[in-house]
Protein backbone atom coordinates (compact mmCIF):
# COMPACT_ATOMS: atom_id res chain seq x y z
CA UNK A 1 0.00 0.00 0.00
CA UNK A 2 1.26 3.18 -1.01
CA UNK A 3 1.27 6.24 1.68
CA UNK A 4 1.85 9.67 0.51
CA UNK A 5 5.36 9.76 2.14
CA UNK A 6 6.44 7.02 -0.73
CA UNK A 7 8.20 8.59 -3.58
CA UNK A 8 6.23 7.57 -6.56
CA UNK A 9 9.32 8.71 -8.37
CA UNK A 10 12.96 8.62 -7.10
CA UNK A 11 15.71 10.19 -9.33
CA UNK A 12 19.46 9.64 -7.50
CA UNK A 13 22.99 11.57 -9.49
CA UNK A 14 21.43 12.22 -12.84
CA UNK A 15 24.08 13.20 -14.79
CA UNK A 16 23.83 14.50 -18.83
CA UNK A 17 26.35 16.06 -21.08
CA UNK A 18 25.70 17.31 -24.39
CA UNK A 19 28.92 18.26 -26.59
CA UNK A 20 32.66 18.47 -25.85
CA UNK A 21 35.35 20.60 -24.39
CA UNK A 22 34.24 24.38 -24.40
CA UNK A 23 31.01 23.38 -25.84
CA UNK A 24 30.14 21.12 -23.57
CA UNK A 25 26.14 21.80 -22.09
CA UNK A 26 25.19 19.86 -18.64
CA UNK A 27 21.10 20.16 -18.50
CA UNK A 28 21.72 17.53 -15.41
CA UNK A 29 24.54 17.65 -13.15
CA UNK A 30 24.21 15.10 -9.88
CA UNK A 31 20.51 15.78 -9.51
CA UNK A 32 18.76 13.59 -6.69
CA UNK A 33 15.24 14.32 -5.99
CA UNK A 34 12.06 12.19 -4.79
CA UNK A 35 8.44 13.28 -6.26
CA UNK A 36 5.95 11.76 -3.49
CA UNK A 37 3.39 9.91 -4.42
CA UNK A 38 -0.80 11.35 -5.40
CA UNK A 39 0.90 15.06 -5.22
CA UNK A 40 1.31 17.78 -7.83
CA UNK A 41 4.66 19.00 -8.27
CA UNK A 42 5.61 22.22 -10.36
CA UNK A 43 9.13 22.61 -12.07
CA UNK A 44 10.45 26.20 -12.51
CA UNK A 45 13.67 27.59 -13.46
CA UNK A 46 15.36 29.73 -15.85
CA UNK A 47 15.85 28.68 -19.60
CA UNK A 48 18.28 25.84 -20.43
CA UNK A 49 18.22 25.32 -16.49
CA UNK A 50 17.08 21.28 -17.24
CA UNK A 51 13.77 21.14 -16.52
CA UNK A 52 12.65 19.56 -20.29
CA UNK A 53 15.41 17.00 -19.90
CA UNK A 54 14.69 16.63 -16.34
CA UNK A 55 10.68 14.86 -17.19
CA UNK A 56 12.22 13.61 -20.10
CA UNK A 57 14.77 11.16 -18.10
CA UNK A 58 11.97 10.53 -15.66
CA UNK A 59 9.35 9.51 -17.93
CA UNK A 60 11.87 7.34 -19.65
CA UNK A 61 11.89 9.73 -22.92
CA UNK A 62 15.21 10.20 -22.93
CA UNK A 63 18.80 8.87 -20.90
CA UNK A 64 20.59 10.18 -18.53
CA UNK A 65 24.85 9.69 -18.97
CA UNK A 66 24.40 7.97 -15.23
CA UNK A 67 22.49 8.09 -12.26
CA UNK A 68 19.26 6.12 -11.00
CA UNK A 69 15.38 6.45 -11.80
CA UNK A 70 13.21 4.44 -9.78
CA UNK A 71 9.35 4.42 -10.52
CA UNK A 72 7.06 2.93 -8.10
CA UNK A 73 3.41 2.11 -9.02
CA UNK A 74 0.30 -0.37 -7.52
CA UNK A 75 2.43 -2.11 -10.18
CA UNK A 76 5.20 -2.44 -7.78
CA UNK A 77 8.73 -0.76 -8.12
CA UNK A 78 10.71 -0.40 -11.52
CA UNK A 79 14.08 0.90 -12.00
CA UNK A 80 13.67 2.89 -15.15
CA UNK A 81 17.72 3.27 -15.93
CA UNK A 82 19.04 0.03 -17.57
CA UNK A 83 16.00 -1.27 -19.08
CA UNK A 84 15.67 -2.01 -22.91
CA UNK A 85 13.52 0.18 -25.22
CA UNK A 86 10.94 -2.61 -25.47
CA UNK A 87 10.87 -2.74 -21.41
CA UNK A 88 10.44 0.88 -21.42
CA UNK A 89 8.14 1.59 -23.89
CA UNK A 90 6.16 -1.08 -21.71
CA UNK A 91 6.54 0.66 -18.59
CA UNK A 92 5.77 4.14 -20.43
CA UNK A 93 2.55 2.37 -21.91
CA UNK A 94 1.29 1.21 -18.27
CA UNK A 95 2.25 3.64 -15.85
CA UNK A 96 2.98 7.08 -17.28
CA UNK A 97 0.77 9.72 -18.97
CA UNK A 98 2.75 12.76 -21.28
CA UNK A 99 1.11 16.28 -21.85
CA UNK A 100 3.46 17.71 -24.30
CA UNK A 101 2.87 22.19 -24.84
CA UNK A 102 2.17 21.38 -28.52
CA UNK A 103 -0.27 18.74 -27.71
CA UNK A 104 1.42 15.32 -29.84
CA UNK A 105 -2.22 13.96 -31.38
CA UNK A 106 -2.02 11.86 -34.26
CA UNK A 107 -3.49 14.01 -36.78
CA UNK A 108 -5.12 10.96 -38.73
CA UNK A 109 -7.29 9.81 -35.75
CA UNK A 110 -10.20 11.38 -34.20
CA UNK A 111 -10.25 12.73 -30.90
CA UNK A 112 -11.85 9.58 -29.16
CA UNK A 113 -9.75 7.47 -31.11
CA UNK A 114 -6.52 9.53 -29.94
CA UNK A 115 -7.88 9.48 -26.35
CA UNK A 116 -8.16 6.04 -26.63
CA UNK A 117 -4.45 5.05 -28.12
CA UNK A 118 -3.10 4.10 -25.27
CA UNK A 119 -4.95 1.91 -23.37
CA UNK A 120 -5.30 0.25 -26.62
CA UNK A 121 -1.62 -0.01 -27.21
CA UNK A 122 -1.19 -1.21 -24.14
CA UNK A 123 -3.99 -4.56 -24.62
CA UNK A 124 -6.45 -3.06 -21.21
CA UNK A 125 -10.16 -3.16 -21.57
CA UNK A 126 -11.53 0.91 -21.67
CA UNK A 127 -12.29 1.50 -18.34
CA UNK A 128 -16.28 3.11 -19.95
CA UNK A 129 -17.58 4.68 -17.00
CA UNK A 130 -14.14 6.36 -16.17
CA UNK A 131 -14.13 7.68 -19.57
CA UNK A 132 -17.41 8.93 -19.85
CA UNK A 133 -16.57 10.57 -16.17
CA UNK A 134 -13.24 12.21 -18.00
CA UNK A 135 -14.96 13.19 -21.60
CA UNK A 136 -18.10 15.00 -19.66
CA UNK A 137 -15.51 16.57 -17.51
CA UNK A 138 -13.68 18.49 -20.03
CA UNK A 139 -16.33 18.99 -22.49
CA UNK A 140 -15.59 16.75 -25.41
CA UNK A 141 -18.73 14.30 -25.67
CA UNK A 142 -19.76 16.54 -28.98
CA UNK A 143 -16.41 16.56 -30.50
CA UNK A 144 -14.73 13.22 -30.25
CA UNK A 145 -15.50 12.59 -33.74
CA UNK A 146 -13.58 15.18 -35.13
CA UNK A 147 -9.70 14.98 -35.90
CA UNK A 148 -7.04 17.07 -34.36
CA UNK A 149 -7.32 20.02 -37.30
CA UNK A 150 -10.91 20.83 -37.03
CA UNK A 151 -10.29 21.33 -33.23
CA UNK A 152 -9.07 24.68 -31.14
CA UNK A 153 -6.00 24.53 -29.34
CA UNK A 154 -7.72 24.28 -26.20
CA UNK A 155 -9.96 21.06 -27.39
CA UNK A 156 -6.82 19.42 -28.68
CA UNK A 157 -5.04 19.94 -25.76
CA UNK A 158 -8.20 18.74 -23.52
CA UNK A 159 -7.95 15.63 -25.65
CA UNK A 160 -4.21 15.26 -24.75
CA UNK A 161 -5.16 15.79 -21.13
CA UNK A 162 -7.73 13.00 -21.70
CA UNK A 163 -5.96 10.83 -23.23
CA UNK A 164 -3.00 11.19 -20.24
CA UNK A 165 -6.29 10.50 -17.60
CA UNK A 166 -8.14 7.74 -19.25
CA UNK A 167 -5.52 4.97 -19.27
CA UNK A 168 -5.19 6.12 -15.26
CA UNK A 169 -1.36 6.15 -15.23
CA UNK A 170 0.54 6.21 -11.87
CA UNK A 171 2.42 9.37 -12.82
CA UNK A 172 1.56 12.32 -15.19
CA UNK A 173 4.02 14.71 -16.72
CA UNK A 174 3.60 17.69 -18.55
CA UNK A 175 5.63 19.68 -19.86
CA UNK A 176 4.30 23.26 -20.44
CA UNK A 177 0.60 22.17 -21.03
CA UNK A 178 -0.48 25.56 -20.67
CA UNK A 179 1.58 27.51 -22.75
CA UNK A 180 0.13 27.74 -26.36
CA UNK A 181 -3.33 28.27 -24.51
CA UNK A 182 -5.63 31.28 -23.47
CA UNK A 183 -6.20 31.78 -20.35
CA UNK A 184 -9.39 29.85 -19.74
CA UNK A 185 -8.40 27.13 -21.58
CA UNK A 186 -4.97 26.39 -19.38
CA UNK A 187 -7.23 27.04 -15.94
CA UNK A 188 -9.43 24.56 -17.35
CA UNK A 189 -6.22 22.37 -18.06
CA UNK A 190 -4.72 23.10 -14.61
CA UNK A 191 -8.13 22.17 -12.90
CA UNK A 192 -8.22 18.45 -14.31
CA UNK A 193 -4.24 18.06 -13.35
CA UNK A 194 -5.23 18.94 -10.08
CA UNK A 195 -8.27 16.71 -10.13
CA UNK A 196 -6.05 13.61 -11.21
CA UNK A 197 -4.22 13.69 -7.95
CA UNK A 198 -7.44 14.76 -5.66
CA UNK A 199 -9.29 12.24 -6.73
CA UNK A 200 -7.57 9.78 -8.81
CA UNK A 201 -4.63 9.66 -6.32
CA UNK A 202 -2.32 10.33 -9.58
CA UNK A 203 0.96 11.71 -9.01
CA UNK A 204 1.11 15.06 -11.86
CA UNK A 205 4.98 16.82 -12.25
CA UNK A 206 4.53 19.48 -14.61
CA UNK A 207 7.18 22.14 -15.93
CA UNK A 208 6.13 25.47 -16.29
CA UNK A 209 7.36 29.17 -16.58
CA UNK A 210 3.77 30.49 -15.61
CA UNK A 211 4.11 30.91 -11.51
CA UNK A 212 0.26 31.18 -11.72
CA UNK A 213 0.23 27.97 -12.81
CA UNK A 214 3.24 26.39 -11.06
CA UNK A 215 1.32 27.46 -7.31
CA UNK A 216 -1.29 25.26 -8.76
CA UNK A 217 1.27 22.89 -7.34
CA UNK A 218 1.75 20.76 -3.64
CA UNK A 219 5.02 21.88 -4.33
CA UNK A 220 7.38 23.61 -6.74
CA UNK A 221 10.92 22.67 -7.70
CA UNK A 222 13.54 24.96 -8.48
CA UNK A 223 16.17 24.20 -10.94
CA UNK A 224 19.20 25.97 -11.84
CA UNK A 225 22.16 24.96 -13.74
CA UNK A 226 21.15 21.10 -13.80
CA UNK A 227 20.67 21.39 -10.03
CA UNK A 228 18.36 21.61 -7.33
CA UNK A 229 17.62 25.12 -6.20
CA UNK A 230 15.40 24.60 -3.88
CA UNK A 231 11.63 23.49 -3.03
CA UNK A 232 8.84 25.54 -1.99
CA UNK A 233 6.51 23.45 -0.36
CA UNK A 234 2.38 24.92 -1.01
CA UNK A 235 3.72 28.17 -3.53
CA UNK A 236 2.25 31.22 -3.99
CA UNK A 237 2.92 33.07 -7.35
CA UNK A 238 4.36 36.25 -5.61
CA UNK A 239 6.56 33.50 -3.99
CA UNK A 240 7.49 31.64 -7.06
CA UNK A 241 7.96 34.65 -8.85
CA UNK A 242 10.55 36.35 -6.22
CA UNK A 243 12.17 32.82 -6.48
CA UNK A 244 12.97 32.88 -10.08
CA UNK A 245 13.72 36.43 -10.18
CA UNK A 246 16.42 35.20 -7.28
CA UNK A 247 17.31 32.52 -9.90
CA UNK A 248 18.42 34.84 -12.82
CA UNK A 249 15.49 34.29 -14.82
N1 LIG B 1 19.49 17.36 -27.97
C1 LIG B 1 20.27 18.31 -27.46
N2 LIG B 1 21.50 18.55 -27.95
C2 LIG B 1 22.30 19.49 -27.42
N3 LIG B 1 21.96 20.29 -26.37
C3 LIG B 1 20.74 20.10 -25.83
C4 LIG B 1 19.83 19.12 -26.36
N4 LIG B 1 18.69 19.17 -25.61
C5 LIG B 1 18.86 20.15 -24.69
N5 LIG B 1 20.10 20.70 -24.82
C6 LIG B 1 20.67 21.77 -23.99
O1 LIG B 1 20.56 21.37 -22.64
C7 LIG B 1 20.25 22.49 -21.82
C8 LIG B 1 18.99 22.20 -21.02
O2 LIG B 1 17.87 22.09 -21.92
P1 LIG B 1 16.38 21.89 -21.39
O3 LIG B 1 15.48 21.88 -22.59
O4 LIG B 1 16.32 20.72 -20.48
O5 LIG B 1 16.17 23.23 -20.54
P2 LIG B 1 14.82 23.89 -20.01
O6 LIG B 1 15.10 24.31 -18.61
O7 LIG B 1 13.68 22.97 -20.25
O8 LIG B 1 14.74 25.15 -20.96
P3 LIG B 1 13.48 25.99 -21.49
O9 LIG B 1 12.87 26.59 -20.28
O10 LIG B 1 14.11 27.01 -22.38
O11 LIG B 1 12.58 25.02 -22.20
C9 LIG B 1 20.10 23.69 -22.76
O12 LIG B 1 21.30 24.43 -22.74
C10 LIG B 1 19.86 23.05 -24.10
O13 LIG B 1 20.32 23.87 -25.15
Amino acid sequence: MMTELTPALRARDLNKTYGSGDAAVHPLRSLSIDFPAARFTSVMGPSGSGKSTLLHVLAGLDTADDGEVTLSSPRGETTLTGLNEKQLTRVRRESIGFIFQSYNLVPAMTAEENILLPTNLGGDAVDRDFYQQVIDRLGLADRLSHRPFELSGGQQQRVAVARALVSRPAVIFADEPTGNLDQTSGAEVLGLLRTAVDEFAQTVIMVTHDANAAAQADRTVLLADGRVAGTIENPTASQLAAALIEAGS
